[in-house]
This record gives C-alpha cells, structure tokens and sequence, in this order.
C-alpha cells in the first residue's frame, strides 16, 4: 500500500533526517551503552541523521537500552548486545565510540581509574583489532591521557593501529570553555569557542583563550579563574553528584558532538576542525606523541593537525605545566602494553 520512502517519511516527519549523506551505510557502534554516559549518548547518536545504524553494546544493560532507544522515530536501525557478543556488535562499524569503565569518586583523580579501565579499554581495543580494524575509534573512558595510548598500542601490536584513526575526546573540555567563557562575558556560547590543548585531565588541560576575540578580555584574577574552572571542570561535577559519578550528560553531549564531527569529516564534508587528543608530531620531540590540538577530520579520519599557534605568556606555563604530567600518563599507558 505505501512504498517503503512512503513508510519511512511517515515515521519520521523530518526530513532533514533523511539528507543525502545519511544515505550512507555508517554503522555506529558504542561500547558501555548502558551506563551514565552510555545511554544518553545513544540516544543522541539515534537522533544523528548520518548514523544509519548503531550497535550497543555492554556487559550489562545494553539490551534494553537498544529497545528503547530504538523506538525513536528516526530513520536508524538500533541492535542491543550482550556480554558475550562483543564480535556481532562491532561487525561492520565505521565508528566506534568507547565509554565503558568506572568513574570518579569525590577524592579521586582520573588516574586513579588507571587500574580499572585500562584493562577494560586494552580488551575492548583487541577486539576492534579482530573484528573493524579500519573503524575509527573515539576514546571517552578514562584516564583518556593513558587510554588513548593503550587502545593505540594494542592496535599497533596487531598490527593495525592507523593514527588517523584513533581519538581521545577532549570535547568536554571545549564545550565547558565555550559555556564558561559566554557565562563571564555575557556573549553566545556560539561566540566564545575557545581551543582546547594538551590533555584530558587537570594541568594537562590547557585552555587557549588568547585565540579567542572574547577570551583575550579576560585577565587577572578572572583570567585564573576561567583557566581553573576549565582545567577542574570535571571536578565541580563528581563533588555535585556526591559518589554518583561523574559528568555523564554533558559527556554524552559532547560525545555526541565528536562523533558527529567524524562522521561528517567520513562523508568527505571540508573544514571540519575540532581539538582532540591524537597521535601527534607537535611534541614528540619532547616526548609527548599524543596531543590534543586543533584537528581537520576528512575522509581518513584525521586529514591534518594544525599547529597550535601563537600563545601568550601564561599560556606558555600551562603548556609547560601540561608536557611532563602529559608524558607520564601516556608512557604509563603504553608501559600497560607492553
Ligand atoms: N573523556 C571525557 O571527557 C569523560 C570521560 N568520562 C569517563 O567515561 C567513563 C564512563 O563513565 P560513566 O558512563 O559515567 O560510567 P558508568 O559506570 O555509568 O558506565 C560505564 C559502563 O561501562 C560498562 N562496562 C564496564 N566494563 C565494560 C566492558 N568490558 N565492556 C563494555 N562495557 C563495559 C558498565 O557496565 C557501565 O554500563 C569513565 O571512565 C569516566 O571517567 C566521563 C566524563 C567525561
Ligand atoms: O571528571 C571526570 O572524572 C570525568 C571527566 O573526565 C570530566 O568530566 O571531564
């Protein structure tokens, strides 16, 4: 009675759901779907028109997240996993995104989540290794400054690891810049996008809010504030919800944002460019090889890491900052490889 185009734009009234690029077979894939971060990113990756397909997967849960999640009315398939159907889920994905792990305690660093998750990601990573070893893959779980690296190493003992390929998402920090900036500056967040540099955990993390038309205002006492705020975000969030977790709305947000942004950078769409934490030549001779910067995202994955530009003065101590703590955490990852 109705054909098929017919049926489908019946269930889901937006067209802008079914643009041409979302004519591309992208299956999704996130791995820790059912958790804090997991669920609410799925559910934004359902409502991304250029994922025609997302696979959750979990140790617990993941099931009933794809049954519900999956009755969204837009065009994407969902399919739940469980435990032992890590292989199935990750059949045929073109991005997969890795939120699985344990999160913070008030107290806590992300270091400190070192002992649990490393092996969780190394295992996740060889079985991305076997089953969708040119998918790109986007780190969440943390420690990302060591977790990049492990899912980095375990590829290359494969013998699959293409650094165009693999990605810490440091998006938070980029989104809490922006919204943080806009708060003291009155202006749209849209307008406060700031560059984010470095890592994905306290020092590490190095704001570049003189590239900034609104953030090179910024000064003095209110100057170290921002930078504080940016750098600690993450614990303002685990302090709130008091020994329930850590941030898992706003990740998923963010989450969701990254993903985006490879997908179109996959769909061959120019000018993508966001920071995140990737194998990288800007440090290396410091010994740093994986660095957050701002990134073009093309057909490949990464196209081009942009330098990181002119820095100010202060700036260029939390840079300094940022290298050693840096180079620990990602010697400390490729050590757990090894
Ligand atoms: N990159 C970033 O900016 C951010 C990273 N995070 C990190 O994300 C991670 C997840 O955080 P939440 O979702 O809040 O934690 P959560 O505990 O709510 O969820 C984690 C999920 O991972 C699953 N899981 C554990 N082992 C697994 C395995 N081997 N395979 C598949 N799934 C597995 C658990 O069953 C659980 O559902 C944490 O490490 C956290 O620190 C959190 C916020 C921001
Ligand atoms: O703070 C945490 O543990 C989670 C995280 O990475 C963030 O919110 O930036």
């Amino acid at each position: 009675m109705f054909s098929r185009a017919a049926i489908r734009t019946l269930a889901a009234p937006s067209s802008r759901l079914f643009s041409s690029s979302s004519a591309r077979q992208t299956k999704v894939a996130v791995l820790g779907a059912g958790g804090g971060i997991g669920q609410p990113l799925s559910l934004l990756l359902k409502n991304d028109p250029l994922v025609t397909s997302l696979s959750l997967y979990d140790i617990r849960g993941a099931p009933g997240v794809a049954a519900d999640v999956g009755h969204v009315d837009t065009g994407s398939e969902v399919q739940g996993y469980t435990a032992d159907q890590l292989d199935e889920a990750l059949e045929g994905a073109k991005v997969i995104v890795i939120p699985a792990g344990v999160p913070r305690k008030p107290g806590m660093t992300r270091d400190d989540l070192f002992n649990t998750n490393a092996s969780i990601v190394r295992d996740l990573a060889a079985a991305v290794a076997r089953v969708a070893p040119t998918a790109c893959v986007l780190v969440i779980s943390n420690p990302v400054n060591s977790t990049v690296p492990i899912v980095a190493a375990t590829l290359e003992k494969a013998g699959v690891f293409d650094p165009k390929r693999v990605f810490g998402v440091t998006t938070l920090d980029v989104v809490r810049a922006a919204r943080f900036l806009a708060g003291i500056t009155d202006a749209s967040p849209a307008d406060t996008r700031v560059t984010v540099i470095g890592g994905h955990s306290g020092a590490t993390i190095v704001p570049l809010l003189s590239q900034s038309s609104y953030g090179k205002t910024v000064t003095g006492e209110a100057y170290e504030k921002i930078v504080n705020r940016i750098q600690f975000g993450g614990d303002e969030v685990v302090k709130a919800k008091d020994g329930a977790g850590s941030a898992t709305l706003s990740m998923a947000y963010a989450g969701a944002k990254f993903a985006n942004a490879v997908l179109r950078g996959l769909n061959g769409e120019k000018g993508v460019i966001t920071p995140t934490f990737v194998k990288s030549p800007l440090f290396a001779d410091k010994g740093v090889d994986f660095f957050s910067s701002n990134v073009e995202l093309g057909p490949n994955g990464v196209e081009k890491i942009h330098p990181i530009g002119k820095l100010s003065a202060e700036e260029e101590k939390l840079l300094e900052a940022c290298i050693p703590e840096l180079k620990k955490n990602i010697e400390k990852g490729k050590a757990f490889v090894a």
